[in-house]
């Protein structure tokens, strides 16, 4: 039986991947197997010894400390482009947001008490509400991943002319990306050229508060910018500033803060980018069937810290061998087994940056001593004996 321990509000078409006859899935479970969660923070939460998995059923994991589970052997997985498609709608709301006056426009009206000569006063008072269009104006995207792809082409589709900048965009999200989209070669080009610019990057050491005074400084007067990546990326009194001095119109963002609350140039939404009932479904899924896959046959696909790998089953004793990523490890490990007169039936070796992982599948069960055995070696993080 393996234990999933659950936190926020997961979609229950994803909770029921899980079948309860071989899963318990809780929250509040003691010695889980795997913990599966949106933005439940953990970074000051201690892993239970049992812990061998974590499943963002989302796309961004700053809310887990990676670090700390390269260190434990921990898989760390998510949902990528899963909830894609439900944040590049709420951009459109967004940049909408930002390019006419429909909030303080609704406000307004909000705020009338019943009056006889209604219709006269609004279409008296309307030229308050005034706004720009999107066609023709420009649209600058920082970083083409599963969202930044989806907003660039949607601009397109407006009648935009976009601009980009990823200094690392992936093979998939270029294939996906329209060839009009006219490739930046730094984030300052993108403020010089765009009217909107909407952030799609994750938050990174690299990345907290990269949009500050210097880059809004060569910002396009009137710029709207857009925030559905994180608030970190973005320093707040440097916004608030260009919003004062005229040089931003509005700053359109997902992640409210003390420092912007209250200003009437920021528009907030509650960090809403990825609730549809669809983005829930699909990203809960995504995570659980990842999930399954990892604590069944330690297959390991679309992780964040450890290397993608997966091999068919061919016997129905498998060991998965996590290990720091130094020279002789397999050596080692190869020689453990070969000692106990076990035989190797199929196995798999993939690392990535500082972590080794290994598939071996074995003739037969290897037994308590080569199991110590292998533990043994300085060199290996944990180590998995699966059954059929
Ligand atoms: N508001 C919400 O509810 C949601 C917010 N997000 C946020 O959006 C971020 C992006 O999500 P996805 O597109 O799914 O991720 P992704 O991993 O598909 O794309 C991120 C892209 O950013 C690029 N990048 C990294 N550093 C960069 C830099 N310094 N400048 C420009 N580009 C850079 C990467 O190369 C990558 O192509 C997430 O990390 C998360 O923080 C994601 C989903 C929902
Ligand atoms: O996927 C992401 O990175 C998000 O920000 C969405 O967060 P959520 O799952 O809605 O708490």
């Amino acid at each position: 039986m393996f234990k999933i321990r659950t936190y926020n509000q997961l979609s229950v078409r994803g909770l029921n991947r899980f079948d309860r006859e071989h899963y318990e899935v809780a929250s509040e479970l003691p010695h889980p197997d795997a913990f599966l969660l949106r933005s439940q923070g953990l970074h000051q939460e201690d892993f239970p010894a049992t812990l061998k998995a974590i499943a963002r059923a989302g796309a961004g994991v700053n809310n887990i400390p990676l670090e700390r589970c390269n260190e434990q052997g921990i898989v760390v997985f998510n949902a990528p482009g899963a909830n894609a498609n439900a944040v590049k709608e709420l951009v459109l709301a967004g940049m909408l947001l930002g390019s006419r006056d429909i909030y303080q426009g609704m406000q307004f009206v909000e705020s009338l008490g019943p009056r006889d000569d209604l219709d006269a006063y609004l279409e008296k008072e309307k030229k308050r509400f005034t706004g720009t269009e999107l066609m023709g104006k420009t649209l600058g995207v920082v970083g083409l991943g599963n969202i930044g792809s989806l907003v660039a082409n949607l601009g397109l589709a407006l009648g935009m002319k976009v601009v980009g900048y990823d200094p690392a965009i992936s093979v998939e999200a270029a294939w996906r990306l329209s060839s009009d989209v006219q490739k930046m070669e730094n984030l300052s080009s993108v403020f010089a050229h765009a009217d909107y610019v909407s952030l799609h990057l994750p938050v990174l050491e690299s990345t907290r508060r990269l949009v500050g005074d210097g880059i809004l400084g060569g910002a396009r007067n009137g710029l709207v910018l857009l925030n559905f990546a994180r608030g970190e990326i973005v320093d707040h009194p440097a916004v608030l500033r260009a919003l004062d001095s005229g040089k931003m119109h509005r700053y359109v963002t997902d992640f409210p803060s003390a420092e912007t609350l209250g200003h009437p140039k920021v528009l907030h939404t509650p960090h809403i980018g990825a609730s549809t009932g669809e983005a829930e479904d699909n990203c809960a899924v995504m995570a659980a069937d990842q999930l399954m896959d990892f604590l069944e046959n330690g297959n390991i696909r679309n992780s964040v810290n450890f290397p993608a790998i997966a091999l068919p089953r061919s016997t129905p004793v498998r060991l998965t061998i996590s290990n720091r990523n130094v020279p002789r490890v397999l050596n080692q490990i190869t020689a453990v087994i070969a000692e106990h007169e076990i035989n190797i039936v199929d196995m798999l070796n993939q690392s990535r940056d500082a972590v080794a992982y290994n598939i071996i599948d074995l003739a037969e069960d290897p037994g308590e001593d080569s199991l110590a055995a292998l533990n043994g070696i300085d060199e290996v993080i944990n180590l998995r004996l699966l059954g059929a």
